[in-house]
């Protein structure tokens, strides 16, 4: 057999390397605003349902407009080069009008829209700066795991998705943290995004080093005629449709996400308002969880390369879940470490599932069909995505108010509903793999 460039390790790592970092620079501006919830009520008047259409906005074109499914058959059908350079394109589009929308545009200015009805003009051009950035990450995300399966499917497949998803926490914890100092170094709401937006254009520039070298890994499975496993046809979505375990793995991952990602939304806030913290620090809490799945998603994902046991590693993670929002609900449970060790817990979980996840859909799907399986499946996460930050929003607004400040025991229960579910589909999975024999439960190494 001819050896190919995919077989050295250095080079995967090296493609691994390059993808995970243009990724890491799409999730810190993807969560950047987070922490600046309160700041954007103080000094734009933005009310929580405010941040609510803005966070929601992340769906308008991947959920609504089915772009990201687009996303994925473009994926299939043009190559993860191509699509990885379009996808990180729209990114930097998405975020220089993000940032004119913050900058430049009059918060006081209102407009009105068929379905929206009045709302402010700024508010509407940062949404859709958002809006278009979020298609162009969850297509880059589908790229960036379409990757990592083609250079390292048998080998150690699930500690490079884990390592993607580690550099992926470590943009998420930069969002946490770095926005409110940068804030007050600079004293505008903008400058954080402006931050994010050069660095992106650093991911565009390193994406680069991916394409060099994919190009040659096409050559040697030219040579090699393996490059015909990854022609794709439409009738193949059908096929994905009708499998059982694609639906409980879509399921689970709309449930699960739907309970972190939308809480780290707000969780600077509830960190300021349950637990008392100085508004100051607040960011740094929620920002220790991406801090451990740092270390712990490879972790795991290396565990479930060598000894298997991917179902029962989900449903592991979807049960802490439920104890660290059974925790939040609790009134008098209101001091500052239990924050911290709630996010401890919710950190490993948060490490648990994706680390398995991930790869469990490489094992379901053949590889022909992998860029639509994932494009379907991060769909489905992007309903809870975009849809439970605007619900949370509105209750807050309509149930939780208290004076100038909110009561979070509403959005804890929507969140505890979230994950309480998700166990559900877990225990589902789990039994369908028995029954199908997917093989979720043995190793991704083979001997
Ligand atoms: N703000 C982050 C949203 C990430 C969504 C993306 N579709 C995804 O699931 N990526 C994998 C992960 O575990 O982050």
């Amino acid at each position: 057999m001819v050896q190919k460039i995919s077989d050295s390790v250095a080079a995967r790592w090296t493609v691994l390397i390059a993808v995970s970092l243009t990724m890491m620079c799409g999730y810190f501006m993807c969560d950047v605003m987070s922490p600046l919830k309160t700041l954007l009520q103080e000094i734009m008047g933005w009310d929580s349902v405010e941040y609510g259409v803005f966070s929601s906005s992340y769906g308008w074109l991947n959920v609504i407009l089915l772009m990201l499914i687009v996303g994925g058959v473009i994926l299939d059908k043009k190559g993860a080069r191509f699509t990885g350079v379009f996808a990180t394109g729209v990114m930097l589009i998405g975020a220089v009008l993000k940032y004119y929308g913050i900058e430049f545009i009059d918060p006081t200015i209102r407009t009105t829209l068929p379905f929206f009805g009045e709302m402010r003009l700024q508010l509407l051009v940062t949404s859709l700066g958002y809006a278009i950035f979020a298609f162009g990450y969850e297509t880059m995300g589908i790229t960036a795991t379409k990757i990592i399966v083609r250079w390292f499917k048998g080998k150690e497949m699930a500690l490079a998705l884990g390592m993607q998803v580690a550099f992926a926490r470590l943009g998420t914890m930069l969002a946490m943290v770095a926005p409110i100092p940068i804030y007050n170094m600079f004293g505008k709401l903008s400058t954080p995004i402006l931050f994010c937006t050069v660095l992106l254009l650093f991911g565009f520039a390193i994406f680069m080093v991916f394409v060099v070298m994919d190009r040659k890994l096409d050559k040697e499975r030219a040579q090699e005629a393996l490059a015909d496993d990854e022609k794709f046809r439409f009738s193949d979505i059908l096929l994905i449709f009708r499998n059982r375990g694609f639906w409980y793995i879509a399921m689970l991952c709309l449930l699960f996400y739907a309970a972190v990602f939308p809480f780290l939304k707000f969780a600077t806030e509830f960190m300021i308002i349950k637990f008392n913290v100085n508004p100051e620090y607040a960011g740094i809490i929620p920002g220790l969880l991406p801090l451990g799945t740092l270390f712990l998603t490879p972790l795991f994902g290396g565990i479930y390369d060598k000894k298997g046991k991917g179902a029962t590693i989900m449903l592991i993670g979807t049960l802490m879940l439920v104890g660290v929002y059974i925790t939040f609900s609790i009134t008098g449970l209101n001091h500052w470490l239990v924050a911290v060790a709630m996010m401890i817990v919710l950190g490993i979980a948060f490490s648990l599932v994706p680390s398995a996840m991930w790869p469990s859909v490489a094992k379901i799907i053949p590889m022909e069909r992998l860029g639509s399986a994932y494009a379907l499946i991060f769909w489905v996460q992007n309903i809870g995505l975009a849809g439970v930050p605007l619900v949370v929003g509105i209750v807050l607004d309509k149930y939780g108010k208290v004076g100038d400040s909110y009561d979070y025991t509403y959005p804890v229960y929507i969140f505890l509903a979230l994950c309480l579910t998700s166990v559900i589909f877990a225990l589902l999975l789990k039994r369908e793999d028995r029954v199908k024999g997917y093989g979720l439960e043995k190793p991704n190494i083979k001997k």
